[in-house]
């Protein structure tokens, strides 16, 4: 099953409270969505995962289908009997890390051939083919195929490229049969070209999609070059389904998008900076591995409660990362994780309370952005 309520509307912006209900448990949005590309949030245990308040976690139809292969996954009941993840999974359609993650590859109507970035051998996938993939993974929220263009592109570029989105838009529709187990999103596309964005959510909004993403954008763009066109576009967007801003994930990034109607969001920044030892703190990123933290015994950010901040200090941590010790980069996912998390809740919050805009000109002083 598949329900979204809008709890609330802003009065001085559009940021919203909303909350998912699915098979596997409700999502209270606005939400960030920990990126599990491999089956695996890195690093994290699914126990820590929940600990931390993780509500649902995102995964990938290229790289699953590339290893270990749909085979496996289906003899082992799907991805969450096979990561032993019993919440909300999201499933991406594919066609981002086609394009950013296998060159030679050639986009047909059918749908798109490229060589696998393992081993180079000749793969393919169409909207059907995802669609099938996503249906064999048993993923709660899946993305129709599309192709998210390069920036910058011509106006004729992405004018037939989301033209050609919305067909296969279309055939993921007439595809899709697992409709009360998962739930398709259309994916609106457009470019940095607002005319191309206002014909692709009309018509994908005439598809009656359940929810729906914005894609095409976090692919270089200046921020405020992307503020402006997530803005238009949520404007064409139904207030009673869900709105899924893809691949951002910075704290200023995501106030931005709440502020502009987004309820859902997902990024690999946190993760991944974790991981060479950048941490999110309420004053600003630091670098842990940093000589200034050698006798700091203080915790990552003093005003966080994460099991990392709890137990540790930055001396330890930034010896860990110095000896190359995996701990240091499990301590580090856990604490930027939670930091994102627990700032989404107090977002969710201060939509509750009225003060958003207030929560966020606070956040950002102390964090350091304008
Ligand atoms: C980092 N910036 C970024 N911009 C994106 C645009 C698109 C887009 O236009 N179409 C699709 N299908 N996906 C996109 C993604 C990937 C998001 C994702 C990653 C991991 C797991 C699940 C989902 C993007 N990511
Ligand atoms: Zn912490």
């Amino acid at each position: 099953m598949f329900k979204f309520e809008l709890l609330k509307t802003a009065k001085d912006s559009k940021a919203r409270l909303g909350k998912i209900t699915t098979n596997h448990g409700e999502i209270e949005t606005p939400i960030f969505m920990p990126v599990g590309t491999r089956a695996t949030v890195k690093t994290m245990t699914p126990d820590e995962l929940k600990e931390i308040g993780s509500q649902i976690i995102l995964s990938n139809t290229y790289h699953l289908f590339l290893r270990p292969g749909t085979e496996i996954i289906e003899k082992a009941g799907g991805l969450h009997k096979f990561m032993n993840w019993d919440k909300p999974i999201l499933t991406d359609s594919g066609g981002f890390q086609v394009f950013s993650l296998s060159d030679n590859r050639k986009i047909t109507e059918e749908g798109v051939h490229f060589r696998s970035h393992i081993d180079g051998s000749k793969m393919f996938i169409s909207p059907e083919k995802s669609i099938d993939i996503q249906n064999i993974l048993g993923s709660d929220i899946i993305m129709a195929f599309d192709e998210c263009a390069p920036y910058p592109v011509s106006h004729e570029y992405i004018d037939n490229s989301m033209r050609r989105t919305l067909r296969w838009a279309e055939r993921c529709k007439v595809h899709h049969k697992n409709t009360d187990n998962q739930t398709l999103f259309g994916i609106i596309q457009g470019g940095m070209y607002k005319d191309l964005r206002e014909i692709s959510a009309r018509e994908m909004v005439d598809m009656d999609f359940k929810g729906y993403s914005i894609g095409g954008l976090s692919v270089g763009e200046p921020i405020d070059l992307m503020n402006d066109i997530l803005d238009f576009t949520t404007d064409f967007m139904p207030e009673s389904k869900p709105r899924y801003l893809m691949g951002v994930g910075s704290p200023d990034y995501l106030f931005e998008a709440v502020e502009r109607g987004v309820d859902m969001a997902d990024c690999v920044l946190p993760t991944r900076i974790a991981r060479n030892g950048t941490v999110l703190t309420h004053n600003g990123k630091i670098a842990i591995k940093n000589a200034l933290y050698k006798e700091d015994f203080s915790a990552l950010d003093k005003e966080c409660d994460c099991y990392t901040c709890r137990n540790f200090s930055k001396a330890y941590i930034r010896h860990l990362f110095n000896v190359d010790e995996i701990l240091g980069m499990r301590l580090a996912t856990i604490h930027n994780l939670y930091f994102l998390l627990d700032m989404m809740k107090n977002i969710r919050e201060s939509i509750r309370g009225d003060y958003f805009l207030e929560y966020k000109d606070d956040f950002y002083k102390k964090y350091g952005y304008k």
